[in-house]
Formats: structure tokens, C-alpha cells, sequence
């Protein structure tokens, strides 16, 4: 019998963690040393990010459970949350750094596109596409709590404990969500999901990449 989609998503996360941690923004954050202008741009960029994320995610789940989308909706309302420790670690606010609308970066308009054409296809396969949106996040902000990146010095400790500990168990929610559905789909349509799951692990390694490039 094959493992459970979420096990095999899980296993893909895994497999890709060495390259997070390698990551120079992910080091920043476990060293609480970050430029001031890579903090705006990455959080500038997740702003634009999450609000169509939110927007995908409010249509995929209305097809496959509006009862699930009441229930969770306002986990990704919350990131804010996350989101205001890093501005306070650069001294700004989000309505500085967001009038005007900022321009939307290249990576955030590809990965927001491979998941509203994931989406197309199946509102399964739109799921898929945007599981690892919570499910990277809480794998790396464990393994920075592992690694006592969390320490009180460091200003972006609460950020590593919103998606460490705060999110709500967002991303096993959904993860119970696909494995409910996915004996429900043809096999093809299991393969295309993780395909596209695994396309949306490197948007998000990306999308960290992206924080440092130069505006
Ligand atoms: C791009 C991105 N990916 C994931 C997350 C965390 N849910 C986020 N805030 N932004």
C-alpha cells in the first residue's frame, strides 16, 4: 500500500529542509541579523502573497468544504501577526511599506500562478499546490526552535514561535484534508498533486531568495 499523500508531501519537505537551512534570509532569521530593507522586501512581497493566496484559498475550499473554510480562513488572517514582528524589528509599519501597493516580484507572481492554474485543473490539485505554504513553514520554524534559534536575544524569536507553535495546526488540518479527498481522485490526479505540492516547495525557497535580491 502506498504511504498517505500527506506522508509523502511531509517526505518531500523533508528531503528539502538542507536547502532552507542553507538559505541566507532562513539564516538571518535563526541569527536575528537581517538587513533592514530584506525584511521589508520579503514582508512587502508576502503581503501581496497572502492576500491572493486568501483569495485562491477561500475558492478551492468553498468547492471542496466551506465548513473547513469558516473553520480556518482566519489562520491566514493571522499571519499578520507574524508579520508585525519582523516590521517591528525594522522600525516600520505595514502601512509604510505598503502606500503605495508595492510592485509584485517575479517569484511571488510565479508561484501565485502555478497555484491558481493548480487550481484550474482540480480544486484537489489547487489544495496541493498550496500545502506548502503552512507545511514548509512549520518544518523549518521547528527545526529552528531545534536548534534554539528561538533564544530571547534574538528579535525574530517570535516569529520562529508564530509558525513553530501558533499556527493553530493549520498545516495538519490540511494535511488530513488531502488524505481524506485523495482516495477520492483518479490515481493521475494523485501524481499531478504531488508534482505541483513539490513545484510549490522550491517557489518557496524562492520566494526566501528573492527578500535579498536588490530592488
Ligand atoms: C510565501 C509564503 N509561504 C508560506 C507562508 C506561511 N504560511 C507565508 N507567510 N508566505
Amino acid at each position: 500500500m502506498q504511504p498517505a499523500i500527506s506522508e509523502q508531501m511531509q517526505q518531500t519537505v523533508q528531503t528539502m529542509m538542507p536547502q532552507f537551512g542553507a538559505n541566507s534570509f532562513v539564516q538571518g532569521i535563526a541569527t536575528g541579523d537581517l538587513p533592514r530593507a530584506v525584511v521589508i522586501n520579503y514582508v512587502q512581497q508576502d503581503n501581496i502573497y497572502l492576500q491572493r493566496f486568501l483569495n485562491l484559498y477561500q475558492r478551492v475550499l468553498g468547492q471542496l468544504s466551506p465548513e473547513l473554510l469558516a473553520n480556518t480562513e482566519h489562520d491566514i488572517r493571522m499571519e499578520n501577526g507574524a508579520h508585525q514582528v519582523l516590521l517591528q524589528a525594522a522600525q516600520t509599519t505595514t502601512k509604510e511599506i505598503m502606500t503605495p501597493w508595492p510592485p509584485t516580484k517575479n517569484v511571488t507572481q510565479t508561484y501565485l500562478q502555478h497555484m491558481e492554474s493548480a487550481a484550474k485543473q482540480s480544486a484537489f490539485i489547487g489544495l496541493a499546490s498550496m500545502q506548502a505554504c503552512p507545511a514548509v513553514y512549520v518544518t523549518l520554524a521547528n527545526q529552528l526552535v531545534a536548534k534554539d534559534a528561538n533564544v530571547p536575544t534574538n528579535p525574530f524569536a517570535a516569529w520562529i514561535n508564530f509558525y513553530a507553535g501558533t499556527d493553530d495546526g493549520f498545516d495538519q488540518t490540511m494535511f488530513h484534508e488531502l488524505d481524506q479527498l485523495s482516495p477520492t481522485v483518479a490515481n493521475e490526479d494523485r501524481q499531478e498533486a504531488l508534482v505541483v505540492f513539490q513545484k510549490s516547495c522550491e517557489y518557496e525557497l524562492a520566494f526566501f531568495a528573492q527578500a535579498e535580491e536588490e530592488n
